[in-house]
């Protein structure tokens, strides 16, 4: 079994015909169905620049402890200035459903832009949670502006994304009333979006998580990443060639497919706040990282997430075509966001 693939070249291409975006509207709806999951190809970011991306995650990395610990993410209101977010997290900060997860990052997000700075509980020069700058490394020098221009072409590429999953949500839910099919693009028009670069050493455990009998040692180092799904809106995933280690949670909630990583295409799977808009008719889908193979792993996840200020609640017409109460009252992204960086993202 393995993921879909779409070509999202139709949405954008300007000169592409009604029926090709249709063609690909209509396969982004089986994807985001049968599993939250799919490779997108055609995306027009050359491979050379996701390559160049990967090899500068693995330099840092590769950078004595002392000098990544110098970007190192701190709680927000305290007096090394940090907003709870931004920044490196070492080995074994992250917590996924209360075990550590065995992988270092760096976060970097959308500049807080959209509305006047609040002071820090910690008062003055202490950052509110999220308000803080991004924390750029002095090596590899050219991260930063390779980074920075790599944000800017993968925007471009969540719009056409998420327009194709607008144009998609009208078709399924034609006939129970007026869809914007723009929805999710005027939602995300100011996109609060996450960049994140991972690292994952080889798993030094030899035993299989679902098995019975493992120490408690084992059982503390098995995961890299715990099963999880995304909280936001859509993941655009780059990874090494490592295969085996991304693993996605199929439908019948027992089977779990490898996504294994395919030449210049990316992973792209849909987060909490998609599945509250379309009411559960697509589904935000579990996942998890084992990495076990050779060498030392890294990832560039993007996450393509609503505006701060975006109101994320279920469509009226996914509601009909569901069948069922809405799943959520509704909330801004930023309420979400807060509540999951005040949970230290639990
Ligand atoms: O590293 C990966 O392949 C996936 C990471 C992931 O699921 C996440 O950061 O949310
Ligand atoms: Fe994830």
């Amino acid at each position: 079994m393995s993921l879909p693939t779409i070509d999202i070249s139709p949405f954008l291409n300007p000169s592409s015909t009604a029926a090709s975006r249709k063609q690909t509207a209509q396969a982004i709806n089986t994807a985001c169905t049968q599993y939250g999951f799919f490779y997108l190809t055609n995306h027009g970011i050359p491979t050379a620049t996701q390559d160049h991306i990967i090899s500068l995650a693995r330099s840092f990395f590769a950078l004595p402890l002392s000098q990544k610990l110098q970007i190192k993410r701190h709680d927000a209101g305290g007096p090394e200035g940090g907003d709870g977010a931004r920044g490196y997290q070492p080995m074994g900060d992250n917590v996924t459903a209360g075990r550590r997860d065995m992988h270092e990052a760096v976060d970097w997000y959308r500049e807080w832009d959209h509305a006047a700075k609040t002071e820090g509980s910690g008062g003055k020069g202490t950052s509110a949670p999220l308000q803080g700058t991004n924390l750029w490394p002095s090596e590899p020098t050219d991260l930063k502006d390779v980074y920075e221009e790599y944000v800017k072409q993968v925007l471009t590429v969540g719009e056409a994304v998420v327009r194709a999953m607008g144009v998609a949500i009208a078709l399924l839910c034609n006939g129970e009333g007026e869809v914007d099919d723009e929805v999710f693009v005027k939602s995300t028009d100011m996109s609060f979006w996450v960049m994140r670069m991972i690292g994952y050493p080889k798993l030094s455990s030899s035993v299989a998580p679902s098995e019975s009998g493992s120490t408690a040692a084992d059982m503390e180092n098995e995961f890299s990443c715990g099963e999880h799904t995304d909280y936001g809106c859509i993941t655009l995933l780059l990874t090494d060639p490592t295969p085996g280690a991304l693993q996605v949670l199929h439908k019948d909630g027992q089977t779990w497919i490898n996504a294994d990583p395919i030449p210049g295409a990316f992973v792209v799977n849909i987060g909490d706040m998609m599945e509250r808009w379309t009411n559960g008719l697509w589904k935000s889908t579990k996942h998890r990282v084992i990495h076990r193979g050779d060498g030392y792993r890294v990832s560039v996840p993007f996450f393509y997430e609503p505006n701060f200020d975006a109101v994320v609640e279920p469509l009226g017409a996914c509601v009909r075509k569901s069948g069922r109460e809405p799943v959520h009252q509704g909330s801004t992204y930023g309420e979400h966001l807060l509540g999951k960086v005040l949970s230290n993202f639990y």
